[in-house]
């Protein structure tokens, strides 16, 4: 073939395969715009791993959660693995099942794929503002909630300026908590109020953070209730210990460590800070005039609360305890320090119910009367009622227990009538 001739040759080649492309591709248009008239759904998809680095979604890791949850209800083949960290075993799905919601009356289909580790999510094009919008909202937020309430929870404790932890398993929940049922409501109120109004403190300009003291004599369930609001939120606990704290500096880079969705807890304030803000030392645990021993105020922890909380994370709870309220400075637990303030005082026969309900599973029994008799003129601690409540035998039965509790309560009316004619007597 003469070079002319391949010329022209390879000049018509060219020119078809431009014509098959240009062909090509709008077809491809046209076909894309049928498909999308003859298939009007939208797909988006969710993958594990995300970005150059290859860091774990967290939005797949909500959705996860969340579908695990829903879809174990409904979706016909699952798997079930044990996760790090996760006491309970986690249902997910079988890779390529596929799961069926609904949202606002709108269906919508989720697949997930073992091999790409993805989540296919599909929906008409008309819903296009509802999914994208309020529904995979929804997801995330339930998704989350799911992760917090199944993810291994911590109790950190500080030696020094490091804390160290180890896992949290309290029993302890609100309902096992003695105390009266409405003041109990209350507090669960509150405290399921603070957990979601994350929203509402950004919008007041408000570090998300809540303080409570809890005050009452030994023995009345301060500690408890602690475990009880660590369970009811899943949260963490760091338990700080002052005294073991050599100054501020420190106390900063304590606070700075913990994460949010935790509770920090000072136990027993009046034994371990300085409770007029003088630089003076706190008396050790129990002994009411011994000397002071931290280089740590109130003061200077609160200011520390009030200024480093609205520096950073948030979704925090403190709860101060101590046993003697009478001794703190007022100023230093007014409100807007302290948030709320809730006595946990001697065992009344509300509280004792509780008790024996935990303990014997008892709601009435005839010599409940007599209890409420002694509960009202004598004080005793839950802690006390407690003792007297468990079982000595395996084959104990409740009135044994009942009784010696009648036992107690009367020596103890016993004694303090003792003491009131003793009182009497002395001029
Ligand atoms: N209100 C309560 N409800 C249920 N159990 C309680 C209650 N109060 C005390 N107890 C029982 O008594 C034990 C001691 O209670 P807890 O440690 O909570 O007391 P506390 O108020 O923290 O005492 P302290 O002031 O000495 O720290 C707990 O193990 C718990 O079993
Ligand atoms: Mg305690």
């Amino acid at each position: 073939m003469s070079p002319r001739n391949m010329i022209t040759h390879l000049g018509s080649i060219f020119a078809t395969f431009i014509f098959i492309y240009q062909f090509r591709s709008s077809i491809e248009k046209y076909s894309q715009k049928l498909l999308t008239f003859v298939y009007p759904y939208i797909q988006i998809t969710f993958k594990e791993f995300t970005g150059e680095i290859l860091v774990r979604s967290e939005a797949y890791s909500a959705i996860e959660a969340y579908l695990s949850s829903t879809s174990s209800l409904h979706a016909k083949r699952l798997k079930a693995d044990m996760v790090k960290n996760n006491p309970s075993l986690v249902l997910s799905m079988d890779g390529h099942e596929e799961f069926v919601d609904e949202f606002q009356g709108v269906k919508l289909w989720w697949k997930f794929t073992e091999e790409k580790r993805l989540y296919k999510l599909t929906f008409h094009k008309k819903h296009w503002d509802l999914i994208i919008g309020p529904y995979l909202k929804h997801v995330l937020k339930q998704g989350k909630a799911i992760q917090v309430k199944n993810r291994q929870r911590k109790l950190y404790t500080n030696n020094g300026s490091n804390w160290s932890h180890v896992v949290f398993e309290h029993p302890a929940t609100f309902q096992t908590l003695a105390m009266e049922p409405d003041r109990k409501e209350e507090i669960v109120e509150d405290l399921v109020n603070f957990s979601g109004s994350g929203e509402f403190y950004s919008r007041i300009g408000r570090a998300w953070k809540r303080v409570y003291l809890l005050y009452g004599p030994p023995g009345t369930g301060k500690s408890t209730m602690i475990a009880a609001m660590a369970n009811l939120l899943g949260y963490d606990i760091y338990d700080l210990e002052l005294t073991a704290i050599k100054d501020n500096a420190e106390l900063r880079k304590l606070l700075i460590e913990t994460s949010s969705k935790s509770i920090i807890v000072v136990e027993d304030i009046d034994c371990s800070l300085d409770l007029t803000g003088q630089m003076k030392y706190p008396r050790q645990k129990g002994n009411k005039d011994g000397p002071k021993t931290s280089h740590v105020t109130l003061s200077g922890l609160l200011n520390f609360i009030d200024g480093f909380w609205s520096a950073c994370g948030g979704e925090r709870l403190v709860v101060f305890t101590t046993n003697f309220v009478e001794e703190l400075d007022p100023a230093l637990i007014r409100k807007g320090r302290m948030d709320k303030h809730i006595h946990l005082s001697y065992c009344g026969f509300e509280a004792f119910k509780v008790l024996a309900k935990n303990y014997w599973k008892i709601e009435c029994h005839d010599l409940f009367p007599k209890i409420q008799d002694l509960l009202n003129e004598v004080n005793t601690t839950p802690a006390d009622v407690a003792e007297h409540l468990m079982p000595t035998s395996a084959s104990g039965d409740p009135r044994t227990c009942l009784e010696s509790l009648i036992l107690a309560l009367e020596s103890a009316k016993q004694a303090k009538h003792k003491e009131l004619c003793c009182e009497e007597e002395t001029p």
